[in-house]
């Protein structure tokens, strides 16, 4: 029978404070009632597993043992969940991504698979394609991941090298990886572990090139494993984080695919070698979006994760006096770490309420685009483009601010705060690269303030800009809705700014491509300023939505969040408002001290507000942030666990450290 520990006292205390419901706030941040219970269930099937709970830290096993241990875990995850779904309703995609981190301490093999491969074949197949291959992937019995970087390009796609050529003849496309550069290169899951993949490639046909179209390639045999002829393939070695995602490279040589295998629900290619042309050939992106739009729940969640690690220690560490004679404090009760610390809450909350409305816009398109509609595409991407762009920024360094609360033990690996961060860090880079989706935003912004100047009607994300054209900059008043005013009129300014300077080098004989680029600076400040004033509007919007249909109590502590994100945005941010709106320097010292009331109003809720995330000891994997706040007892446990404590004397000694010793004596 498992040890019951007592909880820290200070943790008591704490929950006792607390002026809400938590209950009512996990319900709330997962969708409702029944969606918690549903992630409860299954987080508790998977407690119950006795072949999931690690032996030896994956962090002491070697490469290829945590690579191993990673697939092994991951195949049981997987027929666990197969046998929930065949008695209740398919999980909840949030909750088999949660559940993922109780299991594997990094990314699991079989990330690209459900992450990317699955809704590529949904989102590119015609329905017969969905036929075929969706119930063999959704069932695992094709693994497969989603090969569209190569070693030259990732983000210039238009660029990609490997090519598929049409044979008429044969009625198949041949495939090509004709440079090193061509490689696929990053792929998760394709190094050992998949036998599929989507693979993006420059069409030819009869010599012309048509762009790039996604192919589903079968690169390994299903018996032995081994990668078929003409298929080169393997795992490109040790990164930053992403240590058991298995990413891979890929080449082909003369490799062939049937006809069939291009996923056609866009583009076409016919028997004959005739290409038929989609409705818009930017929805062969169409999976990228989609991605992009999960990042930003991604990003709520690894806030969280971060949050209830350093909110929960920052209760339970007591260092310093504040005052002579007496005992040492809390560091939550510092000022300075409330600072950093809640800012952490306010942001998932953030992105948890940007992620429920961007996710709707998202079906709407993709309904739209049933109808062969696609008014609402472009600003849809310019939004997943900027809030994905955003929100892993931010998750990035609000991990590592917690990171740096939690002081020493927040280096160490038991935190699990540096895992945390491996995974944020990667998401700014991938599925577009940070500062490549804020200009593809920049570029709609361009559009837009065009249209705004000729008095056309702007979609609703941008009809700020109309507003700012036609009045006078509002009386500054330091409430969130005017604050949040304010940040659009940064954003309509510094729009307007980079626009100008743009037309400047234009009129003073640059292209307009030359023009762009020296305009960029520009261009990324106006997207980030956008981004900023979309989140805050978002985040109010859907507070004061919310409000109504909870408790007072709640309603009462999620307003405090959001005020005090959108102060706190502010204040860091006071040089653009001072510039581009109404607020002056005395309303910046009022909101200095509201942004400290609000620091104190939030102080004895911190910890129902973590707790609120549900974030179970197993998901969460922290000596620092577990439930019981039993921090320094796990943190000696888990140094217990390093193998070089498991001799009294290591092997070393008698090699090399005595002989060394004597020498040095003599
Ligand atoms: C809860 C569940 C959680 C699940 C989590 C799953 C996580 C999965 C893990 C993912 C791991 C990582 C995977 C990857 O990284 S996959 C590879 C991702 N690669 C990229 O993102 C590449 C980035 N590059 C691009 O997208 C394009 O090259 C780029 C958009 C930058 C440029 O493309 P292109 O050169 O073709 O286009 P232009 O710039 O010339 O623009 C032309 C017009 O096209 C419009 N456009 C561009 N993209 C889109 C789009 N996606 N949709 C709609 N429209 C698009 C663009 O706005 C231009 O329009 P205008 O001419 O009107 O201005
Ligand atoms: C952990 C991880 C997992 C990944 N998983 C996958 C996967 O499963 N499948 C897959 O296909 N890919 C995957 N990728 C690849 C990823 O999508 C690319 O790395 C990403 O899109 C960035 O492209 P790049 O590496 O070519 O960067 P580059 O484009 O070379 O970027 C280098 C620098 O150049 C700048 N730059 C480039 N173009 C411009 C421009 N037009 N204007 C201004 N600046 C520019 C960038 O801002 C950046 O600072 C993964 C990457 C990582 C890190």
């Amino acid at each position: 029978m498992a040890t019951v520990h007592k909880i820290n006292e200070d943790l008591v205390k704490e929950r006792q404070k607390c002026t809400f419901n938590v209950q009512e706030l996990t319900y709330l941040l997962d969708g409702g009632e029944e969606v918690t219970k549903e992630r409860r269930e299954f987080e508790n099937i998977l407690r119950n597993v006795k072949e999931l709970q690690d032996e030896v830290p994956e962090v002491y096993l070697s490469h290829k043992e945590r690579y191993e241990n990673a697939v092994r875990k991951t195949c049981i995850l997987q027929n666990v969940r197969n046998d929930f779904e065949k008695k209740r309703e398919v999980l909840s995609p949030r909750n088999i991504f949660r559940a993922g981190y109780a299991v594997i301490k990094d990314v699991s093999p079989f990330f690209l698979h459900n992450g990317m491969f699955v809704p590529t074949i949904i989102g590119q197949g015609t329905p017969e394609q969905q036929a075929e291959w969706l119930p063999k992937a959704k069932a695992m019995a094709i693994i497969g991941t989603y090969a569209q970087t190569e070693l030259g390009h990732g983000t210039f796609i238009r660029g990609l090298e490997t090519t598929a050529t049409y044979d008429a003849k044969t009625e198949e496309f041949i495939l090509n990886s004709p440079k090193v550069t061509s490689y696929k290169w990053w792929p998760g899951g394709l190094g050992t572990t998949v036998n599929h993949c989507i693979t993006v490639a420059q069409l030819y046909i009869n010599g012309k090139k048509y762009g790039i179209h996604p192919f589903i390639v079968q690169i390994r045999d299903l018996e032995t494993h081994k990668p078929l002829p003409g298929i080169k393939v393997g795992e490109i070695g040790p990164k930053m984080g992403f240590a058991t995602a298995n990413n891979g490279f890929l080449g082909f040589q003369n490799f062939r695919i049937p006809r069939k295998n291009m996923l056609m629900k866009n583009a076409q290619v016919l028997k004959d070698g005739t290409f038929v042309k989609g409705m818009n050939e930017k929805l062969t992106y169409g999976t990228m979006v989609m991605v992009r739009v999960n990042i930003v729940s991604d990003s709520a969640f690894h806030t969280a994760m971060a949050a209830t690690i350093a909110v929960r220690y920052a209760a339970v560490r007591h260092q310093s006096q504040l005052k002579a004679k007496e005992p040492e404090v809390q560091i939550i009760d510092y000022l300075t770490q409330q600072h950093k610390l809640f800012i952490a809450i306010a942001t998932s909350h953030a992105f948890s309420n940007t992620y429920t409305w961007l996710y709707q816009a998202y079906l709407k398109v993709v309904e739209d685009l049933g109808k062969q509609k696609q008014d609402h595409l472009p600003e849809l991407h310019a939004l997943s483009c900027c809030l994905k762009a955003t929100s892993s920024r931010d998750a990035g360094v609000i991990v590592e601010q917690c990171r740096l609360a939690c002081g020493g033990h927040g280096y160490m690996a038991s935190s699990n705060l540096p895992i945390i961060y491996g995974y944020t860090t990667a998401a700014i880079t991938y599925e577009g690269e940070h500062t490549v989706l804020l200009l593809q935003t920049a570029r709609y912004l361009m559009k837009a303030w065009m249209s705004a100047l000729e008095g056309k009607v702007l979609a609703p994300s941008v009809a700020y800009l109309v507003d700012w054209l036609k009045s006078d900059k509002q009386r500054w008043q330091n409430t969130p809705e005017v604050i949040v005013k304010g940040f659009q009129h940064v954003a309509a300014g510094k729009i307007k700014d980079a626009f100008d300077a743009i037309q400047k080098h234009v009129k003073a004989g640059k292209d307009y491509e030359d023009a762009w680029n020296l305009a960029s600076v520009q261009l990324i400040k106006a997207s980030e300023a956008h981004s900023r004033a979309i989140l805050c509007d978002g985040y109010l919007r859907e507070t004061v939505r919310t409000s109504s249909s909870v408790s007072p109590s709640l309603a009462k502590v999620l307003n405090h969040l959001v005020q005090l994100y959108i102060v706190y945005w502010t204040l860091e941010t006071a040089g653009d408002l001072l510039v581009y709106s109404n607020i002056g320097k005395d309303d910046i010292a009022v909101l200095k001290e509201k942004y400290e009331e609000l620091l104190a109003l939030i102080r004895p809720n911190a910890v129902g507000l973590v707790d609120a995330f549900d974030i179970s000891d197993e998901i969460l994997q922290s000596t620092l942030g577990s439930y019981d706040g039993r921090v320094y007892e796990r943190l000696m446990e888990e140094a217990m666990k390093s193998p070089l404590n498991k001799e009294p004397v290591n092997q070393s000694f008698h090699k090399y450290l005595k002989p060394f010793i004597k020498k040095a004596k003599l």
